[in-house]
Formats: C-alpha cells, sequence, structure tokens
C-alpha cells in the first residue's frame, strides 16, 4: 500500500534510511532507542519532513512530494492535538472541513463517531473540561471520522496511566479494524507492541528495518533489539 522505496530522510546532521513497503489493514508498531528518528520516519510518511532522497509510493502513486493534508492518512501525537478553543463535536467535524461548513450528513457523522467513542454526553465541552482519557476518546473520534486508509500514531496516550492507555489502545484497535485502515505506532511500551502491533519496525543506527512478526522479533530479539529492550 505504502512503498517506502530508498528513502532518506535528513534532519540537520541526523540521517535515517529506510526501504519497505507497509501492507495495507496491517498493524505495525516502530521500535527503537531515544533519538534513533522514530518521530521523523512518521514524519516524513505524513509529509511533515521532506526526503532527501527516494520516493514513497501510495498503491504505485507517487506522493512524496504531496502535502500532508492530500495524503490518505492520519496523523495522531501525543498531545492529541485539539483546539481548545473549539467544542469536542468542533474539533471532531475539522477532520472532515478545515472551514467546519459541515453538512447534515457530516455532522451525523462526527455525532455517531463520538457516540461510537463513548463521548456521546459531550459534544458541546471544551477539550479542557474533559479528562485526559476523553481527550484521547475525541481525538480518536476525529481518526473515526477520517476513516482514512492508513492511520500513524507517534506515542500516543503515552500521558495515560497504563490501564487507561492499554484502554485507549484496545479502542484504537478496534476503530482501525472497523474502518480497515493500517496502523503504525510509535511505542516505548513493548507490552503495548505485544498486545497491538503484527510487525515490528526497528529503528537503530540510522536505519529503519523491514518490519518483522511481532512475536518472532520480540522472542527472539538481534542483539542491538535485546541492548535496547533492556
Ligand atoms: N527539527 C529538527 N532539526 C534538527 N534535528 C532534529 C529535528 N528533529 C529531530 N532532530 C534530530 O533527529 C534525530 C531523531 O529524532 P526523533 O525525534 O525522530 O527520534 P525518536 O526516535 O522519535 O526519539 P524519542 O524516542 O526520544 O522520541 C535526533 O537526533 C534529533 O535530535
Amino acid at each position: 500500500m505504502l512503498k517506502l522505496e530508498g528513502l532518506l530522510i535528513a534532519q540537520g546532521d541526523f540521517i535515517l534510511q529506510a526501504d519497505f513497503t507497509l501492507e495495507g489493514g496491517r498493524r505495525y508498531a516502530v521500535i527503537g532507542p531515544s533519538g534513533a528518528g522514530k518521530s521523523t520516519l512518521l514524519a516524513a510518511l505524513c509529509g511533515f519532513v521532506p526526503l532527501a532522497r527516494g520516493r514513497l509510493l501510495w498503491r504505485g502513486h507517487d506522493i512524496s512530494a504531496a502535502a500532508p493534508g492530500a495524503r490518505q492518512m492520519t496523523m495522531l501525537f501525543q498531545d492529541n492535538n485539539l483546539f481548545p478553543h473549539l467544542s469536542v463535536a468542533q474539533n471532531v467535524g475539522l477532520g472532515l472541513r478545515p472551514d467546519l461548513r459541515l453538512s447534515p450528513e457530516e455532522r451525523q457523522r462526527v455525532e455517531a463517531a463520538l457516540h461510537r467513542v463513548g463521548l456521546g454526553a459531550h459534544v458541546e465541552k471544551r477539550p479542557g473540561a474533559l479528562s485526559g482519557g476523553q481527550q484521547s476518546r475525541a481525538a480518536l473520534a476525529r481518526v473515526l471520522v477520517q476513516a482514512r486508509p492508513l492511520v500513524l500514531l507517534d506515542e500516543p496516550f503515552a500521558a495515560l496511566g497504563p490501564a487507561l492507555r492499554r484502554e485507549m489502545l484496545e479502542l484504537m484497535r478496534e476503530l482501525v479494524d472497523e474502518t480497515g485502515a493500517a496502523l503504525v505506532m510509535v511505542s516505548h511500551a513493548p507490552e503495548d507492541v505485544r498486545h497491538i502491533s503484527e510487525e515490528v519496525i526497528f529503528v537503530e543506527g540510522g536505519r529503519a528495518q523491514q518490519p518483522q512478526p511481532t512475536a518472532t522479533l520480540m522472542d527472539n530479539p538481534p542483539p542491538e533489539l535485546r541492548a535496547y529492550l533492556g
């Protein structure tokens, strides 16, 4: 679905290489030491960091120069990217139309998504009036209304406690299953990686490695991964 063809990504002096394909509907975890380039990889996939070399091919089409909004991807950051001055429903509506001029059908989709994530009673509230877990649910509702075929998560829910984080990841997994989306998730928690991902992309030494089946890799890690996992 998304081919990373001979990618070279540069951030200042830092360089990261990647050369593999992400398949539709699969769940990938991105793991590796701090500063290895996990966030940089996701930023390059969704178009926030330009490529120094190589191409990104989306279902065979070159999207290397496409603007972030024109890519068939949703990116969810650690802070949930909620605007404090907008209601929960408006924040979710932004996922459909940046000018918020929603059609009645689009409004219904927003409401259905908020009900799906358990926020039906909170649609008119501002994000500041929600708990941390509820804010994550609002961000997930936006992922749901966008229903793009690739969802990128950069350490989502890291600010939540372990139990709530697991609950949100579980919900995330249900939502991508429902929409048939592929998931690429940066994580520092090996238990989350085992629980959520089917394949693991290990980032280390300036390279994002070819995805490997999660159980195989985590049960029998190569020395660099063993060193990282501790
Ligand atoms: N805007 C930038 N300009 C220059 N260098 C940058 C920039 N952003 C990141 N870097 C460098 O790129 C490298 C990779 O950073 P990145 O944030 O991708 O790592 P990471 O694996 O996500 O780390 P962490 O697990 O700590 O979040 C680091 O050496 C960092 O200092």
